[in-house]
């Protein structure tokens, strides 16, 4: 008999567990001084709080199982995002802007990147209750705080808009999950592979590989606003305004760019993405944007904007 814990999950003790404590008390703090109240949710739920709406493209990462005393199926939490989402739209109904922090273990049914981890000590920040620019920026800059508090050389914030994609791939049959993941896997030749069965246009080709190819930078962005329609337009408009004033207003030595290849983790978003990275590290370190829509579809419509990171993997990173 092994006493390891099986594959993708791993214990703590003596100086790691200590070093985790250490940076979860350093991010919770930051939060808190930025008014944002911890909340902790259980790590279990019905399957439908984590699925149901926007929160259903967790599905495959979502470990379901039946509970022995009898409540039917249970789901252990694959994100927070989501539990939040549900805590905000039926429970904390009487405040209009609510500005929320968390940190507990996940589960995921698979790893995200091969040989990975399957849990991840998610942390983070949820800001429900104001729309736009404003939210998004006060989201985005506490998520560059935390990179420069965790002691992160050169954090990057890489902005995008899921709009863009969802206008290049409107006319497409493949559904926007295939493409989300052809984009993240930056192989054109996947991708062109992918593209052979579809019918898009040729300037839409070009646009989808260049965007796998990590060239939709902001000068891109800039060119091309208004070369695939209204959707694509309102969208680029809405990344480049963003990202102008947070670039802008951003304390600390932490670089913002435009990016229309950055794609969300979950497709629950709906408008502004980001993703933060560092020097020396080859994977990003946190995850965030808009997901007004999932609050709608948790019956309470609220816009809403976040981020997470996994404190596991900022302990091997830093
Ligand atoms: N929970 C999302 C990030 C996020 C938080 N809030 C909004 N988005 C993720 O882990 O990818």
């Amino acid at each position: 008999m092994t006493a390891r814990p099986i594959i993708g999950l791993d214990d703590a003790f003596g100086a790691r567990a200590r070093e985790l404590r250490e940076l979860q008390r350093r991010l919770l703090d930051l939060f808190a001084e930025a008014d944002y109240e911890e909340v902790i949710p259980p790590i279990v739920e019905r399957p439908d709080a984590l699925k149901s709406g926007a929160g259903r493209f967790l599905a495959d990462q979502t470990v379901v199982f039946t509970d022995p005393a009898g409540a039917g199926l249970l789901a252990l939490r694959s994100d927070m995002t989501p539990q939040i989402a549900r805590i905000a739209a039926t429970r904390l109904l009487s405040e209009k802007v609510l500005k929320l922090s968390y940190s507990g273990t996940i589960m995921m049914a698979r790893p995200e990147l091969r040989g990975g981890s399957r849990q991840q000590w998610q942390t983070g920040i949820e800001c429900l209750g104001i729309a736009g620019a404003h939210g998004d920026a006060e989201v985005m800059h506490l998520a560059a705080r935390s990179m420069l508090a965790a002691g992160f050389t050169n954090p990057v914030l890489q902005v995008g808009h899921i709009g863009l994609l969802k206008a290049l791939v409107a006319g497409s049959s493949m559904p926007l999950d295939k493409w989300t993941a052809l984009v993240n896997r930056r192989s054109p030749d996947d991708l062109k592979h992918a593209m052979r069965e579809e019918t898009l246009s040729e300037p839409v080709r070009k646009a989808l590989l260049e965007l796998t190819g990590g060239m939709a930078d902001r000068n891109w962005i800039e060119a091309n606003r208004q070369a695939f329609g209204a959707d694509f337009e309102r969208a680029a408009d809405e990344l480049l305004v963003l990202v102008a004033e947070v670039g802008e207003r951003m304390e600390g030595d932490v670089h913002v760019y435009a990016d229309a290849g950055v794609m969300p983790r979950f497709l629950y978003h709906s408008g502004i993405l980001f993703a933060g990275y560092a020097e020396g590290v080859a994977h990003a370190l946190l995850h965030g944007g808009r997901y007004d829509a999932m609050m709608a579809a948790h019956g309470r419509d609220m816009p809403a904007t976040g981020f997470s990171c996994d404190l596991w993997a900022w302990l091997d990173a830093v």
